[in-house]
């Protein structure tokens, strides 16, 4: 068979599967039209299933034959019940804007593309916004894996009435974006002030010279710099296109494996997954042994803690709060039982939410 010939022969087959593809996500979307139905004629609201969601990633995950890898496979069913979820409710989703922050990026992972994302200039903001129900969540970020807790978020938290319904991770990649096109004509480097820290190494091997300017987000720092010659900002290559700058230096982050995580966030959490977390805000008795008895109830109970952070409570009425994360849901009858022996052992415990564990 000559090469034409094998290809179109191939490629008769891939038009044939994509039709068949066609049909079957039509079909999937209809269904998801029905579910709605049913939840509304039930007088159930609650169209987004963050519970659901995870389950069905996690056994596409589990079931997928490759040669596509599990990143990929789940990323395409992500949008597709993004399309299916958008046909029952179109979601607003507020995040850490500009356009073009790695918390847009975090959102659009979390909830697939068919969700309107909203930019909004600060995390109390975000706060704000969800409470008041004109966006459905808010993504923020809550720690990253060489900088360490992101605290405006867990102090925000400490008076808020929102609940934690779901986490998402993202690989943070930081470019060097400028108007300049030599690291010998920059004089200001402009970021958040994570940003620079987690590009510390690099800023001081290539850029010693140049002032570091802190700024509110690294899509800010890329918005500024673009109207600024002879400044550069750390941020993505999403910032990078938005704003039209070029990439002087890719990747100068100093840990390769530099993640961060953000929390999902609205007014009420998750029902039980079958994989979740849950999330703490405690005060224990400032007292020899006041940590050790707030810790002992989980070690009771066997409940794994994969997070303990301490903040200074800012309320006058304890010195110190602590927030932590715990394999379980709040209803998996070991996780309740730690919670209530846990309640007797401290001076406050607030449960910020159950959540599925991270999927994509
Ligand atoms: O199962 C549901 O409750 C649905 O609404 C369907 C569906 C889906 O497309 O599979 C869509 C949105 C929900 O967040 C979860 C799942």
């Amino acid at each position: 068979m000559s090469q034409e010939a094998e290809l179109s022969h191939v490629r008769e087959r891939i038009d044939a599967i994509d039709h068949q593809l066609m049909d079957l996500i039509a079909e999937r979307a209809a269904c998801a039209r029905q579910v709605a139905l049913i939840k509304s004629k039930a007088g159930d609201h609650q169209f987004y299933r963050p519970e659901r969601e995870a389950q069905i990633l996690r056994r596409i995950k589990a079931e997928n034959p490759g040669p596509l890898d599990d990143e990929e496979m789940t990323r395409l069913f992500r949008e597709i019940m993004s399309a299916c979820l958008a046909l029952e409710q179109p979601l607003a989703v507020a995040y850490l804007g500009p356009a073009g922050t790695f918390t847009q990026t975090a959102a659009l992972k979390h909830f697939g593309h068919s969700v309107s994302t909203v930019p909004l200039g600060t995390i109390p903001e975000i706060f704000r916004e969800v409470e008041a129900g004109s966006v459905h969540f808010g993504v923020v970020p809550v720690e990253n894996s060489t900088e360490g807790v992101v605290s405006h978020t867990l102090d925000t938290f400490m008076t808020s009435p929102l609940f934690i319904c779901g986490e998402v991770c993202v690989r943070i990649h930081h470019h060097l974006l400028s108007l300049e096109s030599s690291l010998a004509s920059i004089h200001s480097v402009y970021s958040h002030q994570q940003s620079l820290a987690q590009c510390r190494g690099w800023l001081d091997q290539n850029l010693p010279h140049a002032e570091r300017v802190p700024v509110a987000s690294n899509a800010e720092a890329a918005r500024m710099v673009a109207e600024r010659p002879g400044t550069a900002a750390v941020a993505s290559d999403a910032a990078a296109e938005i704003y039209g700058l070029g990439l002087v230096a890719t990747r100068i982050e100093d840990e390769p494996d530099n993640t961060t995580r953000f929390l999902i966030i609205g007014r009420a959490d998750a029902p039980i997954s079958g994989h979740d977390k849950t999330s703490l805000l405690l005060a224990c008795r400032n007292e020899a042994g006041g940590l050790h008895a707030m810790l002992t109830p989980l070690a009771d109970h066997k409940i794994s803690m994969t997070r303990i952070e301490s903040r200074p409570s800012r309320r006058g009425v304890w010195d110190y709060v602590f927030f932590v994360d715990i394999i379980g849901h709040r209803e998996n009858p070991a996780v309740a039982a730690a919670l209530d022996h846990l309640r007797r052992e401290t001076l406050f415990l607030k449960v910020l939410g159950s959540y599925p564990e991270a999927v994509l």
